[in-house]
């Protein structure tokens, strides 16, 4: 029997050594699984980075073959995803760390929050926290969410969509990268069931500005209030929107429902 190193094996401290060339995670998610990267399209995510923990990198050997989701698309049946429960089911983009995303898995287990990122130890850390809490109705893609809700979502299946502090490209040369542009919007409203949900927040004025006018433009959707919406109490405080307020920003939500 070898006794050298192989993909699977596991440090003292839960950290993975592993031979070069071999996948970090054997039976984790696959690196840009629908060749975003290749696809001549402006995206609206930083490459992906961080340093992932021994228990985070636990996390996703473990559970992704369960709860974790390649964007690589292939159609998506949600129903079977959450186990054939058929809850209703919201997407999530953009979840960080994804301590904001259990929390409120916790609060509506009647709920399927299928929470999509690029960011690894997000990913570990989302899953940690569902086993954790024994949060049954949360599952984990990875990859750009343009291409879950283009090639693998249908027409009319979830039943809201969140954007908690998406990224806000302050510079007038990124501004493209923005996730909420009209054409995403388009798309993402063709996935929703008519009276779905689609609540945005940032902490970023000129971009909930752009939120609220682009949202607004878009015909099958209404405004849930005037103008910008209070914040609902049962939104809880992202890591990004902490950092948010240590500087002194002002945090706006939108929320429309699809028509
Ligand atoms: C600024 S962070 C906010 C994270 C979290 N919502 C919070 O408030 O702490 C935005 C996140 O969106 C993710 N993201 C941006 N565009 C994405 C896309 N098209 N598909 C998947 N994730 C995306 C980024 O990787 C990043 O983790």
């Amino acid at each position: 029997m070898s006794t050298s190193p192989t993909a699977t094996d596991t440090t003292a401290d839960g950290n993975r050594s592993r031979t070069a060339g071999a996948p970090m995670f054997p039976d984790g998610p696959a690196a840009d699984p629908a060749g975003s990267h290749h696809e001549r399209r402006i995206r609206s995510f930083h490459p992906r980075r961080g340093r992932v923990t021994g228990a985070q990198a636990d996390a996703i050997n473990r559970l992704w073959p369960a709860w974790g989701v390649d964007i690589d698309g292939t159609p998506l049946d949600l129903t079977a995803l959450f186990g054939g429960t058929g809850i209703p089911v919201v997407l999530e983009i953009g979840f960080g760390m994804g301590d904001a995303t259990a929390r409120m898995a916790a609060a509506d287990p009647s709920t399927g929050i299928l929470a999509v990122d690029v960011h690894t130890p997000g990913q570990g850390n989302l899953l940690h926290l569902a086993e954790r809490d024994g949060l049954d109705n949360v599952r984990v893609a990875n990859g750009d969410a343009v291409i879950l809700l283009r090639d693998m979502l249908p027409p009319d299946s979830l039943a809201g969509l969140r954007v908690y502090f998406p990224d806000p490209w302050p510079k007038a040369r990124h501004h493209k990268r923005r996730l909420i542009q009209p054409d995403f919007v388009r798309l993402a409203v063709s996935r929703l069931a008519p009276g779905a949900v689609v609540h945005c927040a940032t902490d970023w004025e000129p971009y909930a500005e752009q939120m609220l006018d682009v949202l607004s433009a878009e015909p099958a959707l209404r405004n849930a209030h005037d103008g910008f919406a209070p914040r609902p109490d049962w939104r809880p405080m992202t890591k990004f929107e902490r950092q948010g307020l240590a500087k002194g920003h002002v945090v706006h939500d939108v929320i429309f429902v699809r028509r």
